[in-house]
């Protein structure tokens, strides 16, 4: 069986040596879009930042290809093909969309077109400011810029932060769409189980930074009351 693209494995996460992310074992393979559900807290935007080398690795170990990668710098892994799209969406909101684009370009970048055959709609507002974009815009924005590097592992933190749920279904798609044309593996954080689950292959969903419930999309879609009461932190850990 091939090796996953990523794979983590009885990972402890968390601030200044304490984790808050405990036993937490987790795999993505190239093409496949992963959710990373739960409640407040649970510790989902630690563990993508423990993934992406922000964070520190407490226990346990973080492989990409096979090969520990715990305790490597962020930019090292965004070299080697790490790409993180952060809550809040870090963008420069005096730079034009263009500039954010050009100012991540690296050797082996995303031609410019086939960038925006994902995005069609940043085509329409590249020489706008960041500033002025919608918030659906900039999120798009956010995640083109991601892209750019051609990245082999997306990892998108909560894409529909204040956004309206319209807007959201309009955007999940496009992690699909990164994963099939760019055959890159997508890890999401995501507040909208519901439409999480439509765009997902499989999902995890933690509670108190640990894993509760684990499985197939499709099954899990149609698990409502398993999925409610792992929120509310009563479920066992489930393999659906
Ligand atoms: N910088 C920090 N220092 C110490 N503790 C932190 C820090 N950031 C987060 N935490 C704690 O870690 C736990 C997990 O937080 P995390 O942000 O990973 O959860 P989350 O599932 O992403 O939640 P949310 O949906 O609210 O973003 C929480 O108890 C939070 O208070």
């Amino acid at each position: 069986m091939p090796e996953a693209l990523l794979r983590v494995e009885s990972l402890d996460a968390g601030y200044q040596g304490s984790p808050v992310v405990r036993d937490l074992s987790l795999h993505v393979d190239r093409g496949e879009v992963v959710a990373l559900l739960g409640p407040n807290g649970a510790g989902k935007t630690t563990t993508l930042g423990t993934i992406a080398g922000l964070l520190p690795c407490i226990g346990g170990a973080v492989k990409l290809d096979g090969e520990d990668i715990g305790g490597v710098r962020a930019y090292k892994l965004a070299r080697r093909g790490i790409s993180l799209v952060p809550e809040g969406r870090s963008l420069f909101f005096g730079l034009t969309v263009r500039e954010h684009l050009k100012l991540a370009e690296t050797k082996g970048s995303l031609q410019r077109d086939q960038l925006l055959e994902l995005l069609p709609e940043l085509s329409k507002c590249l020489d706008r400011k960041a500033g002025v974009l919608s918030g659906g815009e900039q999120q798009m924005l956010a995640v083109g810029r991601a892209l750019v590097s051609a990245p082999r592992l997306l990892l998108v933190d909560e894409m529909s932060l204040g956004l309206a749920p319209v807007i959201v279904e309009r955007l999940l798609p496009i992690l699909r769409r990164v994963a099939a044309d760019i055959g890159a593996g997508v890890l999401f954080v995501e507040q909208h189980v519901s439409l999480a689950l439509e765009v997902a292959d499989r999902a995890y969903v933690l509670s108190h930074g640990r894993l509760v419930l684990e499985g197939a999309a499709a099954d899990l879609r149609g698990r409502r009351e398993l999925l409610r009461s792992s929120y509310l932190g009563d479920a066992a850990v489930a393999a659906a």
